[in-house]
């Protein structure tokens, strides 16, 4: 009788973290199951630490509410978002594995063109793990993938690519809109399955959503904070594009890579628009003042880590944007507490290869 079939270790199964923020019971990864089971899972609950979030049997998870926030950074905890989905940064700082995947609890498993379920996993971790192509665009997109290569007059010298630190997953059904897109379009759902996926130019700043993103965490972690949101703060939703400017003016500085594009995921949920309105409101016309100080911002070639870049950013932000409104002097000051509480959890003397036992903290 032929043996049961060998199911094959996942790629990363030991290197890889799934961080997911949550308010909510984790239903969501019954659908997941066949893809994450195998992965350790890092849960942030977000609001009242007192709920007890149900986590489905079989997973191998480490969950932290807000008392565990508090009591690992001590005052360091006010730089990690409260009411808002910028939590998931803690998981991004706990974590002790080399590459990180977060994605939303709205989030589902998406069908191709075929009708095949789409692992995005999977995906993102071929695309994590072939280069970049930051310094010249190939017009027949990825030339790393299966079926695909550089195109004529591309530069042979570049063909070797930049080491990939980031890849930004898109979703089907509800799109990432900012609210008055939303209030405009309400009905309007993505339809759109494009088959790619694509470098983000050096030198070119993206939105970056945070539901469908996975990255190297060596290579671009203590970069990857979700700036101040929710509770106490004058903005909301604007946390991961925060992130996503900071990432990108340090990956084009340090060399490295930025893809967008496959996969996708479904995502079910649209929120609210008058809340995300009222939460949004305020960036959608800072941005306009944020964006060209993204563009403009140059770090010193003296800046040769992750850290000493985002704290030269930092110190940026406090002098060019404390102008635009106090509140970018709060996240600078954020910003360095974050690093000093990245350092302080993930300082090469404490790193240890011992994996959390999957109980909750
Ligand atoms: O206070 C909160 C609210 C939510 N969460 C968790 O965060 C994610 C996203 O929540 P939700 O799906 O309700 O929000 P959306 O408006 O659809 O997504 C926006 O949030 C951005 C971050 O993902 C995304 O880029 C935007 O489109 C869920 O897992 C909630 O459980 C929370 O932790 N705290
Ligand atoms: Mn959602």
């Amino acid at each position: 009788m032929a043996g049961s079939a060998i199911k094959p270790t996942p790629l990363l199964k030991d290197e890889l973290d799934i961080v997911i923020p949550t308010i909510r019971n984790l239903d969501f990864l019954e659908m997941w199951r066949p893809f994450f089971e195998q992965y350790h899972l890092i849960i942030v609950q977000d609001g009242d630490p007192s709920k007890t979030i149900k986590v489905p049997d079989g997973f191998d998870y480490e969950l932290y509410n807000r008392n565990d926030i508090n009591r690992i950074l001590g005052p360091k905890a006010s730089c990690i978002s409260f009411k808002d989905s910028a939590c998931r940064c803690f998981g991004y700082m706990v974590s002790k594995k080399k590459y990180i995947y977060t994605i939303d609890d709205d989030c589902f498993v998406a069908k191709n063109p075929s009708g095949e379920q789409i692992n995005a996993l999977e995906q993102h971790i071929k695309n994590l793990l072939s280069p970049s192509t930051p310094y010249f665009f190939n017009t027949l997109y990825d030339p790393y993938r299966e079926g695909a290569d550089f195109v004529r007059g591309y530069p042979f010298s570049l063909r070797e690519g930049a080491a990939t630190a980031v890849s930004h997953g898109l979703w089907l059904n509800i799109p990432d809109y900012d609210a008055p897109t939303q209030l405009v379009k309400p009905l309007e759902r993505n339809k759109r399955y494009v088959d790619a996926v694509l470098t983000v130019p050096k030198g070119t700043l993206f939105p970056m959503c945070g539901m469908n993103l996975a990255f190297n965490r060596e290579l671009i972690g203590p970069a990857m904070y979700f700036g101040l949101m929710g509770d106490g703060q004058p903005i909301g939703r604007y946390d991961d594009m925060w992130a996503g400017w900071c990432m990108k003016v340090i990956c084009d500085h340090m060399g490295w890579g930025v893809k967008t594009g496959l996969p996708y995921i479904w995502h079910s949920k649209a929120s609210n628009p008058f809340v995300n309105l009222k939460k949004e409101y305020r960036g959608i016309y800072w941005q306009e003042d944020l964006i060209p100080f993204f563009q403009a911002a140059v770090l010193p070639k003296e800046c040769v880590t992750v850290q000493q870049c985002y704290i030269e950013l930092a110190k940026q932000v406090k002098e060019k944007l404390g102008k635009v409104d106090p509140y970018f002097i709060k996240l600078a000051d954020a910003m360095v507490t974050w690093i000093e509480a990245w350092d302080g959890l993930n300082s090469s003397e404490e790193k240890s290869s011992k994996q959390p036992n999957g109980t909750a903290k």
